[in-house]
């Protein structure tokens, strides 16, 4: 059988059209993650481009794990070389190799946002600003917005000319950045554009990487911004073979400088792009999918895409508007446990989806006492805990002592009798000196205001120089249980013996684990290699695909995600959309990118939709009374069941609705989509072609890259099987039979 054969006929352009650049725009759910990594496949197999040439780029590190996931298991050998990575880490790599042209260590350290924002108070407090007036955040998003845009200090500081202000930020934006490099150490935003630099203006590296990256693939290209546009533009230059895959309709990272206009002016860009758009959806049910055109038909300027599928319409979509956020969160577990109960989902079927972090306190209280399993994307994400960071930061230290921030985080943890006093006399020497922190602290004895504290430095040097011998002759896991042990970390918390010092020895034993999982997993481990993943773990990072607990988790965080059953909460106006974007100048805009996170939200789903709301709500520390969400409103009353509007006569639901949607609306009405979507269904004709397999569950296989194992499973997926194989090595993994060859051995 032909491998491309499940794919339709759009979806086959976007994969065989391999040379020059391509743009597919298309809806949620149309397949658009899945035409790439066919893409990929088809390059490999059909065109013999080698894994090296390519590159595969997304947003968050949940969709490169499961890109690599898919593109492992249609190919076989070799796949380890394509580079299937985010934006940061695919720079991340090529700064290692070349950030020494930049006048950075290729060793450099990389800051999170508590990094920055420890950095920015001691800028404020160097160059004596009043931070109630001029707050340390404003500089860092001021920072962030002008890196984002590739505005270096240097060009901020002219735009700056005549305005006090921005004078003032050009000067923080100009120390901050000194105070990075000296502490060899880039921020995020830094990342791509130091990337940006290099390939700009090293016409060496440049044209290494425009060599080896022959074919280039963006995944939700309509969240790239200014920074990340030039990149892969640098990258593509010459071959242009880029191809880019998004939806203009979920761009939902405005407030992170992505431009939308990279996708709009695509084919401004590229004049000889080919455009293709698909539209057919596979993802969710008529009723979800209509629910959602609903919605986003609201929005203006935007590229008019028309969605249909194949699956009938399913359940209609369920809405209720609770008197409390209390009873909202009550009736979401409960209706989890009944349907679990019923063997309807499982637990891993399941995603709450909320505007704000904060949502989710509730909603976790109610699942402990249902006895759910749930697990929180985007929570206090593990390595924010302080054990954790403490030890990180002697492992950053021991790596690289040019990183002030993490010297100053452990000098005095556990304590060692250096007080701050002696910190500020060996930080400000270090700073008249042009010295980093540690070299100061080496030369203790040389900073006459120091005194009798230097006695008190020389142990901690000497520690540290312990510590480089110990990783540089027994490696990684042996370098953690000696920071361990001479700190006598755990000790101290064994001897707090309470329960919150437990489960920080607990984290602490996570953290073993996580370096001796790294050390096997490598190839060739180093501290650097360890701290770098570790630094680039997203927060959506912490999902399993086991599959046994609910997820709860920001729209935000969903994007490219799906789930059988998903629950909109907190669907307010004022919540969602916000109450910022409601009464913001620029109002228009602003709610329809909060349209548009709806539109996300919804199309997640791909069986059962259920939409919550509460009258009254706390949030931080007031009640407050919020009516239903427009975008709620703005969905065709003929697909929406439950409890709604009735019970207050402020909230009636249909009163409020503007006539043009009822008439589009009507519209609908006339032209059932089940009708469209068979009409459509009957004119694509597309040939169904699946050959039988010649092995079956329980049966002994063998995988050209993981080698043998059992077949657990074999599900009929329509136009190809998906078979589930127990590797001996590998574990387990779900394929399609026709791009994994297995043999029965
Ligand atoms: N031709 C096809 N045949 C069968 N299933 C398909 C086909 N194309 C896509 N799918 C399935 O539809 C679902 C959505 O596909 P995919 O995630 O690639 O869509 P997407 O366009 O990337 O969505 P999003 O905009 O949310 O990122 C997946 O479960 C995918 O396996
Ligand atoms: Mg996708």
């Amino acid at each position: 059988m032909n491998t491309y054969d499940s794919l339709n006929e759009q979806q086959k352009l976007g994969v065989f059209t391999t040379e020059g650049p391509v743009l597919i725009l298309a809806g949620a759910g149309s397949g658009k993650t899945r035409v790439l990594t066919h893409r990929v496949a088809y390059l490999i197999e059909e065109k013999g481009v080698a894994p090296y040439h390519i590159m595969a780029i997304t947003f968050t590190n949940k969709a490169a794990g499961e890109m690599r996931e898919r593109i492992d298991s249609m190919i076989g050998m070799g796949s380890e070389s394509i580079w299937v990575s985010t934006f940061h880490s695919s720079c991340v790599r090529i700064l290692r190799r070349f950030a020494d042209r930049l006048g950075y260590d290729n060793s450099f350290t990389i800051y999170d946002t508590d990094d920055s924002k420890t950095l920015m108070k001691d800028i404020c407090k160097r160059l004596e600003i009043d931070t109630k007036m001029y707050k340390e955040k404003t500089f860092l998003n001021v920072i962030s917005s002008a890196k984002n845009e590739l505005i270096s200090p240097e060009e901020f500081a002219q735009n700056a000319i005549g305005d006090f202000n921005k004078t003032r930020q050009a000067q923080v934006y100009r120390e901050y950045q000194a105070r990075l490099k000296a502490n060899n150490a880039m921020d995020f935003d830094d990342l791509i554009m130091k990337t940006v630099e290099l390939l700009k203006f090293d016409t060496e590296v440049r044209n290494f990487y425009q060599e080896k990256f022959q074919y280039i693939m963006v995944d939700e290209y309509q969240d790239t911004n200014t920074a990340q546009f030039e990149l892969v533009r640098l990258l593509a230059s010459g071959r242009e073979n880029l191809c880019v895959v998004g939806d203009d309709d979920q761009s939902i990272y405005k407030f992170r400088g992505a431009n939308i206009y990279n996708i709009l002016n695509f084919e401004k860009h590229y004049p000889n792009a080919t455009v293709i758009k698909l539209e057919q959806n596979y993802r969710s049910t008529a009723n979800i999918l209509n629910a959602a055109n609903g919605v986003i038909a609201n929005n203006r300027g935007r590229k008019e895409k028309r969605l249909w599928t194949e699956s009938g319409d399913g359940e209609k979509i369920y809405f209720q508007q609770f008197d409390s956020a209390y009873e909202e969160a009550d009736f979401i577990a409960r209706d989890i446990a009944a349907r679990v109960r019923r063997s309807e989902y499982q637990y891993g079927d399941c995603a709450i989806l909320y505007r704000t972090n904060g949502q989710s306190r509730m909603l976790e209280e109610k699942l402990i006492m249902s006895g759910i399993p749930y697990k929180i994307v985007g929570g206090v994400n593990f390595y924010a805990r302080r054990e954790v960071k403490d030890l990180l930061s002697y492992m950053k230290v021991v790596d690289n002592a040019q990183d002030d921030l993490a010297v100053q985080r452990i000098i005095n943890v556990p304590k060692r009798g250096i007080g701050a006093t002696s910190i500020g006399k060996a930080s400000d020497y270090a700073y008249r000196m042009g010295l980093n922190l540690f070299e100061a602290l080496e030369r203790a004895e040389e900073i006459p205001t120091l005194g009798r504290a230097a006695g008190k430095i020389a142990p901690f040097v000497d520690l540290i120089h312990h510590f480089r011998k110990v990783c540089a002759n027994e490696g990684l896991s042996a370098l953690l249980q000696e920071i361990i042990t001479e700190t006598g970390y755990v000790e101290e918390l064994k001897v707090e013996g309470t329960d919150e010092a437990q489960a920080r020895i607990e984290n602490i034993d996570e953290l073993i684990t996580k370096v001796v999982s790294y050390e096997q997993e490598t190839d060739e481990p180093t501290l650097s290699g360890f701290l770098e993943e570790v630094a680039l773990v997203a927060d959506i990072d912490s999902l399993d695909d086991d599959g046994s607990y609910v997820v709860l988790m920001t729209l935000h965080s969903a994007k490219g995600l799906e789930f059988p059953n998903v629950y909109l909460s907190g669907m307010e106006d004022g919540l969602f959309p916000s109450y910022m974007s409601i009464t913001a100048d620029n109002s228009d805009e602003e709610i329809e990118e909060e349209r548009r996170l709806c539109y996300v939200g919804i199309t997640r789903a791909k069986e059962r939709l259920t939409i919550t709301g509460a009258r009254m709500r706390m949030m931080r520390g007031e009640t407050q009374y919020h009516g239903i969400s427009r975008f709620v409103k703005e969905i065709p009353e003929d697909l929406i069941q439950g409890n709604t509007w009735e019970p207050k006569p402020k909230d009636d639901f249909f009163s409020e609705r503007p006539m043009s949607n009822r008439q589009k609306m009507c519209n609908m009405k006339k032209t059932p989509l089940a009708a469209q979507t068979y009409q459509a269904a009957k004119d694509f004709g597309t040939k169904i072609q699946k050959n039988s397999l010649d092995y079956g569950e329980g049966d002994r296989v063998k995988h050209v890259k993981f080698g043998e194992g059992t077949v657990v499973q074999i599900n009929d997926g329509g136009r190809d099987f998906e078979v589930t194989v127990e590797f001996d090595g590998a574990g387990r993994k779900k394929m399609f039979a026709s791009f994994a060859k297995l043999q029965k051995v």
